[in-house]
């Protein structure tokens, strides 16, 4: 399939694309999944696992970003059987998701209830500020759903004086849960 294209933009979007392969490679997946995306924005991480699985839902509360992750599904490639939902999560959630993406951090304690009352297997959510990682982190432990995090910073490359210097973008923390984790090794 031809590369990933966000024509549209949107102010909270989207998820970078290093940070993107690896909250991808942690949520594991599957060409059978029925994935969720909570907080779709541009669309980014809705299009990806749209290539990989079967079923996307995207839920999105501003409706505005969601008219935006619409038309950046629609400039791109995919075979996934896509639901847009205008809502805030844990409105709008399936009752038969297998993997999930946190990337909209609002009542995120609600949407992971949900997603232990309706048995996701794989849950991902990316968080930037400290302390709003902490009180995550501690949400997925609370029900046993912390498997692993990881704390990723990405600097890219740029010329300076006729040799390569790096800018560096924020620190991105990546909380990998699984249904009965048993927690960080
Ligand atoms: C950081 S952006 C996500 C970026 C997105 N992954 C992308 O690649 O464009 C967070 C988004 O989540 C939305 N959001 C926050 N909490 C939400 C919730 N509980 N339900 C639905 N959307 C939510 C915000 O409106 C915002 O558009």
């Amino acid at each position: 399939m031809s590369r990933l294209q966000l024509p549209h933009d949107a102010k909270a979007g989207p998820t970078k694309p290093e940070v993107r392969a690896v909250t991808l490679d942690k949520l594991g997946l599957r060409p059978t999944d029925h994935f969720v995306d909570v907080g779709s924005c541009t669309g980014s991480v809705t299009i990806e696992a749209a290539r990989r699985v079967r079923r996307v839902t995207a839920v999105e509360r501003k409706p505005n970003r969601l008219d935006v992750t619409k038309k950046n599904l629609a400039a791109n490639e995919y075979d996934a059987d896509v639901t847009l939902r205008e809502a805030e999560a844990p409105e709008g959630l399936p009752e038969d998701a297998d993997a999930m993406f946190i990337g909209g951090s609002r009542n995120f304690e609600a949407v992971l209830d949900h997603a232990v009352e309706t048995d996701v297997d794989r849950i991902v959510m990316n968080v930037s500020r400290v302390e709003p990682t902490g009180a995550a982190i501690e949400a997925f432990r609370e029900r046993d759903l912390l498997d692993e995090v990881v704390q990723m910073q990405v600097n890219h490359g740029y010329e300076l004086a006729g040799a390569t210097s790096f800018r560096s973008n924020n620190p991105v923390y990546i909380i990998v849960g699984r249904r009965d984790a048993g927690g960080l090794d």
